[in-house]
């Protein structure tokens, strides 16, 4: 699962998307002088949602995750949501105009309010959006982040949103024990304070069955555009160490952001 080698799809046909692609996003400076356009890539469970937040916390662009736009249209009860919960809860993907489209009104909106950069978390799943979004902006980095294929689906299965203030939780411990020279590996809960605690639901695409499917389509749609970016100099792979305690350090170290504990508070 979410694990085999990838080839890059070609023969792609670049149809544009017509509100994204034609529309080219401004490049605009955080406060910190410096321009944010990054992506997050990684399997379904991988920690993806917690590690971009956080940053986003720290230099102060926002997170946008494609999956919370598609669960925010569900919830809406538009006309697309019925047809948009039966993709989703059988892991598939949401077409790629539906998609963009989602997301050319989310860039549109953020910047209306001045918002200065992103960091894309879910998006793009497939070569032809990493194509369509190469064609409308500049990404500076892509982060692929890796964890032990072991602790993928206890991740999924484990995660848990509080139905009132939308806070992310995580009730799986991962105590993975080292032999045959791989070290062991552990990873704490993530648990919700008390005032969320009797208020934790599961998203409806985490059951096993679905989480599988997910991976499946990851390893056979998403992994491509690791390949796509890494042949275009802006890949940063990194492999999770652990929990959030070990990883968090020394995913900063590795985007050269440092790790000095104003930091470590400001994005928790
Ligand atoms: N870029 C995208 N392209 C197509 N479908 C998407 C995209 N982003 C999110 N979705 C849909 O939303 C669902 C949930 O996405 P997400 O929260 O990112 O899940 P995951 O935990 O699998 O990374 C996906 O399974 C898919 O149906």
């Amino acid at each position: 699962l979410c694990s085999s080698s990838s080839t890059v799809s070609s023969g792609f046909e670049l149809r544009s998307a017509p509100s994204f692609a034609s529309k080219q996003l401004p490049l605009q400076r955080s406060p910190t002088g410096r321009n944010y356009q990054w992506v997050f890539l990684g399997c379904p469970g991988v920690g993806k949602g917690t590690y971009a937040s956080r940053l986003s916390n720290l230099i102060g662009v926002p997170h946008i995750a494609t999956g919370d736009l598609v669960r925010d249209e569900l919830a809406s009860s538009g006309p697309l949501s019925s047809q948009l919960a039966e993709i989703v809860n059988q892991g598939k993907l949401v077409s790629d105009e539906i998609i963009i489209d989602l997301l050319a009104k989310r860039l549109e909106a953020g910047e209306a309010k001045g918002e200065t950069g992103f960091i894309l978390d879910g998006f793009p799943r497939t070569v032809r959006q990493a194509e369509i979004l190469e064609g409308v902006t500049d990404i500076d980095l892509v982060v692929n982040l890796k964890l032990r294929e072991e602790a993928l689906l206890a991740k999924c299965l484990g995660r848990r949103i509080c139905s009132q203030c939308g806070g992310n939780y995580n009730i799986a411990s991962i105590d993975i024990k080292g032999e045959n020279g791989q070290p062991g590996m552990y990873m704490a809960p993530l648990l919700p304070p008390p005032q969320c605690a009797s208020k934790l639901i599961t998203r409806s695409d985490d059951t096993e069955e679905v989480v599988k499917e997910r991976l499946r389509v990851y390893d056979e749609l998403t992994k491509p555009v690791e390949e796509f970016y890494r042949l275009r100099g802006k890949l940063l792979e990194f492999d999770l160490p652990g929990g959030i305690p070990e990883s968090w350090p020394k995913l900063l170290q590795a985007l050269n952001l440092g790790d000095n504990d104003d930091k470590r508070s400001a994005a928790a």
